[in-house]
């Protein structure tokens, strides 16, 4: 299983619902109070865009985008938008909230494979947490193009908290399936570095997302992760005779590296160049 949903996450509805209301306000502000936070810079603590990076982007996608560094939490605060006036305080307990579930997601994914997490969850507990609040408009020739191009995401797992419009779809066994809007949970999307962790034993999966004829859709994406200077490779558990390594040790700033040169955003790129067969 490489997607799931959480529905039972024990997260105050409000907390969740809050975090969709406030986002929709963000983007429904003024271009010029949102253009305050466009950066070309990858590793901006607050960076509003559009596109997946508009610097690099042949083809643009049918989206903007808020994405947040969310930690040390108290640190990054100050520089996160200051409106809607009460982004800051409903985005950092969504974050806080987004962290706990992760954790626990987590914790029960590395007892099921096996692996004596104790360490990687500490670096996982002050490691990186990134959230991008996205926003597809409506688009009025939906078949054209895409909201987000087919990729995977970078980190251990992302949780995406949809609003009500579909669009997220992910690949299973060769179809795109699109994943249901189920108000109020989380879908649970493996990243690269928790296949490289599990030397293959999960994939991180392939999404995109389409965009909507009609109505536009928001939804906010966490990307949990260890800190940059950490290396990620494959747990010596998993690693013997018959289960040869298969993945090269990596870390984010060879990813970021990649990210800012336009690599990534397309399929699972990055996850291939650190495959040693
Ligand atoms: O909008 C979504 O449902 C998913 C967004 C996504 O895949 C991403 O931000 O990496
Ligand atoms: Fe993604």
């Amino acid at each position: 299983m490489h997607a799931a949903q959480v529905v039972n996450h024990g997260v105050d509805g409000e907390v969740v619902s809050g975090m969709l209301d406030v986002a929709r306000r963000f983007f429904d502000l003024p271009f010029e109070v949102r253009k305050r936070y466009m950066s070309p810079d990858v590793r901006a603590p607050v960076r509003y865009g559009t596109s997946f990076n508009q610097v690099n982007d042949v083809v643009l996608c049918w989206r903007d985008f808020l994405k947040l560094v969310c930690m040390p939490l108290a640190t990054v605060v100050p520089s996160w938008p200051d409106a809607p006036v009460d982004l800051r305080g409903v985005a950092s307990a969504y974050a806080e909230a987004n962290q706990r579930v992760f954790m626990e997601v987590m914790e029960a994914t590395l007892h099921a494979m096996g692996v004596s997490g104790a360490p990687l969850l500490e670096d996982l507990a002050e490691g990186s947490q990134i959230m991008t609040v996205n926003c597809y408009p409506e688009c009025p020739q939906p078949e054209l193009t895409l909201g987000m191009p087919p990729h995977s995401d970078y980190g251990f797992l992302t949780l995406v908290l949809q609003d009500e419009v579909e669009g997220l779809q992910v690949m299973h066994a060769g179809d795109w399936l699109t994943v249901e809007p189920l108000p109020g949970s989380f879908v649970v999307n493996v990243g690269d570095q928790l296949e490289i962790l599990s030397n293959g034993l999960y994939r991180s999966v392939l999404h995109r997302v389409r965009v909507n004829g009609r109505r536009p859709r928001v939804s906010v994406a966490s990307f949990h992760s260890v800190a940059a200077e950490r290396v990620v490779g494959p747990a010596p558990e998993l690693v013997d005779e018959r289960n040869p390594r298969r993945y090269m040790d990596t870390d984010f700033a060879t990813f970021l590296a990649d990210l800012a040169s336009g690599a990534v955003g397309n399929h699972k790129s990055f996850l291939h160049s650190r495959m040693l067969f």
